[in-house]
């Protein structure tokens, strides 16, 4: 048995996982498979490099191909259970967390209601009763509704409510009733077929009647079931027939739900139970660029090729690709797709590929789509809106976040809408960085360091960024415009300085602008170092060329900005060097996680200049093209100075190089 087995993968896959050297999983993986095989949804936050990729595709490729092979058993749908009374996990709101036993509900948002209605309903005649202890402090609203009626209960005529406020509701009416209650509060839920009356009590204590209600509600087809309804707060439902006895038992004529007759109660059914189609994907997985879009669809792909009768089907769906091809495969049939948000949504809008049958959502570098906010989180939104909370046939979606830097607000804030009772698996904390990875710091200082004067942006064979051009230079002063100059000139020099004195044969090196990466690509050929730049202005087919002439080295040095920092994983790069700081903690995180991967050791270099830096930042319509506007921000222009001294005492923890 190999020790991926042991973790629950299966030996079809040992070939593939060999293939790639894998021996043993990693931490990451070691947690995450099982969790995933087991039907978690799974938040997995560990440093850069640790493996998390293959985390994620191995349990993925294994459980996809098992579903087309139709020899893993799909966990019951809850019509099948039908003895089994408990909230319904098929009918609720996307962010009312039904936990297994199906007795237990949560809704973490505060600002939004999240309800669920029980898989039976009573009708005919008879007296019910459930009980509801409150788990979490909040608001919430219990009662009864019919399937036809808002989850929001009390807000239609088709459900009655009962609030934490001590208000009940019917019809959007609300009015006193009862007193408050909080955590702990026992609350019953009457419902009399008989006199047709609903009413509550709480802690044994029965208020009076609340409602009336119309004698249609004793019909099978408009009868009543349990409801719930959370915001910010937690339940438990007893239904009586369980292992726990209700803590205020009804009276003697008056039954729990689940004591009613066989005759009198309506178990919900999905309309039409369908089987699980062939041709429409199992699994989306969601990459922020194109390059990491093909580096995934590679892994998922080596674990899916050795996977036989049925093969497994992957396609990616990027900007660049051939979407007459692209649609041909999702009409033939797919069973995993990678793709970016904006190209996966288009599709989902125009109605060319279905939804009913996916059962993973996987988002890589979660916390960079979720920054995006007008961009990327929107799609992700709007993504979300269109997935079934259950597949076609009855499966639970499941859904996997990832990034080396997970911790904040807005993932949290997405796991609580669109998780269910998520599993961290977190190995080191906050923004992580493997300790295999060494970061120094190069100080550049203009004033004292005078060579640049001597050198020129010209003699070394830098191209000027033209941000001093309406500006006196006067070399030998420490006006501020002359030391950002000689910054520039200086960092250039230290480039070449560290990878000779180093002899690098392989860096990634990071600049803040498009033009700043073309600027140190040209610069670097003029010094005879064979390079390649990577960001967005620049093709797809060029991104591709230079990402494959990187990797076979052809290319020694790999130019590129922030966009393109994430995820990239080539192997044995041992350096990076930032010519210039991000603005922030996380993308250092993922900038110096590209080199120290699968337990190699590697060195990144920040050149930190000690005085600000005048730079380019576009707010003009054209970002950029042709513009000469070197003006301040704050005066209309298109510069800032940046300060990176004040950056790196933010968040780097450094060694002095
Ligand atoms: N079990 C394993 N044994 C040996 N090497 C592994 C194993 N799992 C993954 N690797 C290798 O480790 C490298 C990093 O993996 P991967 O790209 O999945 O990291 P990551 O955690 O996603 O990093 P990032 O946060 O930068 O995206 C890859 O080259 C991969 O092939």
């Amino acid at each position: 048995m190999t020790a991926f087995e042991e973790f629950g993968i299966i030996p079809e896959l040992s070939e593939a996982i060999s293939s790639l050297n894998w021996t043993l999983p990693t931490a990451v993986q070691s947690e995450a498979i099982p969790a995933i095989l087991g039907g978690a949804d799974a938040l997995i936050a560990a440093e850069t490099g640790s493996g998390k990729t293959g985390a994620f595709c191995l349990p993925i490729a294994q459980i996809v191909w098992e579903r087309r092979r139709g020899t893993s058993e799909a966990p019951p749908t809850q019509s099948e259970q039908s003895t089994v009374i408990q909230l319904n996990s098929e009918d609720r709101d996307r962010s009312l967390q039904i936990d297994k036993t199906g007795l237990n509900c949560e809704c973490r948002l505060g600002k939004e209601w999240h309800g669920a209605r029980a898989n039976v309903g009573v009708y005919g005649s008879g007296k019910y009763y459930y009980e509801v202890t409150i788990t979490r402090d909040g608001l919430c609203r219990i009662g009864w509704a019919t399937l036809a009626g808002s989850l929001k209960i009390g807000t239609d005529f088709e459900s009655f409510g009962y609030g934490g406020t001590g208000k009940k509701s019917f019809g959007k009416k609300f009015d006193d009733y009862g007193t408050s209650f909080t955590t702990n509060d026992v609350l019953g839920c009457f419902l009399d077929l008989d006199n047709l009356k609903i009413w509550w009590s709480k802690n044994g204590e029965h208020f009076p009647m609340a409602y009336q209600i119309d004698k249609k509600f004793k019909s099978k087809e408009t009868c009543l079931f349990p409801a719930v309804l959370c915001q910010n707060s937690g339940l438990a439902v007893n239904f009586g027939g369980g292992s726990a006895p209700f803590k205020y038992p009804p009276g003697a004529d008056t039954v729990g739900v689940a004591a009613a007759a066989p005759g009198n109660l309506k178990f919900w059914s999905r309309e039409e139970k369908q089987s699980v189609d062939s041709t429409t994907p199992l699994c989306v997985i969601l990459e922020p660029t194109r390059e990491l879009v093909q580096q995934t669809f590679q892994n998922i792909q080596t674990f899916a090729s050795v996977l036989q009768e049925p093969k497994i089907r992957c396609v990616t769906l990027a900007a660049g690709e051939n979407m007459n091809q692209i649609l041909r495969i999702l009409e033939s049939g797919c069973d995993i797709i990678v793709g970016t948000p904006s190209r996966i949504v288009d599709l989902i809008q125009t109605g060319k590929l279905a939804t009913v049958s996916l059962q993973f959502v996987v988002i890589d570098e979660i916390d960079q789509f979720l920054a995006d906010k007008n961009g990327a989180a929107r799609q992700i939104d709007t993504l979300f809106r269109a997935l079934p909370l259950v597949t076609r046939d009855g499966t639970r979606r499941q859904v996997i976040a990832c990034s080396a830097t997970l911790h904040n607000f807005e993932v949290s804030r997405f796991a609580d809408r669109h998780m269910s009772f998520p599993q961290w698996i977190d190995l080191k904390g906050q923004d992580c960085v493997s300790a295999d990875v060494h970061h120094v710091v190069c100080h550049v200082d203009s004033i004292e360091d005078k060579q640049w004067i001597r050198e020129k942006y010209q003699s070394i064979g830098l191209e000027d960024d033209h941000v001093h051009d309406q500006d006196q230079i006067r070399p030998g002063t420490t006006d501020k415009d002359t030391v950002s100059l000689g910054t520039k000139v200086l960092k250039g020099i230290y480039v070449i300085k560290a990878i000779r004195a180093l002899n690098m044969d392989k860096a990634i090196i990071f600049c803040r602008t498009k033009q700043q990466c073309d600027q140190m690509e040209h610069y670097l050929r003029r010094n005879n170092f064979t390079a390649a730049c990577l960001h967005g202005d620049r093709s797809a087919d060029e991104r591709q060329n230079s990402l494959d002439g990187f990797k076979n080295g052809q290319m020694r040095f790999l130019v590129c900005t922030d966009v393109v920092a994430r995820g990239l994983d080539v192997q044995g790069v041992p350096f990076v060097i930032n010519v210039t700081l991000p603005d922030d903690k996380t993308q250092y995180v993922h900038r110096i996680g590209r080199v120290g991967r699968a337990e190699r050791m590697g060195l990144s270099i920040s050149l930190v200049s000690a005085h600000e830096e005048k730079m380019w930042f576009h707010k003009c319509r054209s970002r950029g093209v042709g513009c000469t506007n070197t003006k301040d921000i704050s005066k209309g222009g298109c510069t800032i100075w940046f300060d990176e001294k004040k950056v790196r005492k933010n968040w780097v923890k450094t060694e002095q190089f």
